[in-house]
């Protein structure tokens, strides 16, 4: 099983409110297809972020992984425009006969009082064994006490790795793995205080942490997980591990 996360800032126009990068989700699209072909990604479930979708919409309503809201408006906005981006998502890979279909993290999944995700796997497993791809997508989920908050495309990847004991896990993201202060490419990270000096927020408006939140998410993991930008999907669909090793 593979747990695959197509990055929002890597699929989007992150300077562009609500615009697809064409090219970036095409690139990431073929990969996906060609890896289905060859066999060396038959069990896969995708995940993707939000990028210029969802971020801006959760900011202007001041909603965040922990800060939540009661406002139905809100819901619709922010849960809309993931719901957007992921019908773009599913038209490009169905475009190329992948057989995905979409997955709402809001309708199946919740927070307990304490924050703690809760994601029920059960369909997408039998989806994946049905020979189907999953396509789920950061978004809000209802939090007991707080109304709704966001959960984010790792998170997702994070829960699904371990729930559905995920083989190999693959980020792909706008940079070609976490980049050391000369803007290297770090090869292995097995903790977070190595890295904690070099990880920031994302560039753009970015309600779930950025690079810092996603290594620290991955480090929970008992699978190993790659950071690798977009033109790395196929090698890593391929069975190789580009860019960034997190274990
Ligand atoms: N040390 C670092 N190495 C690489 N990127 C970093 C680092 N520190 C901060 N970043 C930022 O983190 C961003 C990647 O995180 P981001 O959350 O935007 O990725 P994503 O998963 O592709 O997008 P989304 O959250 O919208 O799905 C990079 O574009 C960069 O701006
Ligand atoms: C902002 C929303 C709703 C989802 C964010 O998911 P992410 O881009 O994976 O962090």
């Amino acid at each position: 099983m593979i747990v695959l996360k197509l990055g929002g800032s890597a699929i989007t126009d992150k300077d562009r409110p609500e615009t697809l990068d064409g090219e970036s989700l095409e690139t990431a699209a073929d990969a996906i297809a060609d890896g289905l072909r060859s066999g060396s990604a038959s069990s896969l479930v995708i995940v993707h972020g939000g990028g210029s979708f969802g971020h801006a919409n959760a900011s202007e309503h001041g909603v965040t992984t922990t800060a939540g809201t009661h406002d139905v408006a809100a819901v619709h906005d922010v849960h809309g425009a993931m719901k957007t981006l992921n019908e773009f998502v599913l038209s490009r890979l169905v475009d190329r006969d992948v057989p995905a279909v979409p997955v709402h993290p809001f309708s199946t999944a919740h927070r307990d009082e304490a924050g703690r995700l809760v994601l029920p796997t059960g369909q997408v497993e039998t989806m994946v064994a049905e020979g189907f791809v999953p396509v789920l997508h950061g978004d809000l989920v209802a939090h007991t006490g707080r109304g709704v908050t966001v959960v984010s495309g790792d998170e997702l990847v994070a829960a699904l790795a371990l729930d559905l004991a995920a083989d190999r896990v693959g980020l792909c993201s706008t940079v070609p793995g976490v980049l050391d202060d000369a803007d290297a490419v770090i090869d292995e990270i097995a903790s977070l205080e190595e890295v904690a000096a070099v990880l920031g927020d994302s560039d753009s408006t970015d309600v779930t942490g950025g690079m810092a939140a996603k290594v620290e998410t991955l480090l929970e993991l008992d699978a190993e997980a790659s950071i690798f930008g977009i033109e790395d999907v196929s090698a890593f669909l391929a069975g190789k591990t580009p860019g960034t090793t997190v274990r």
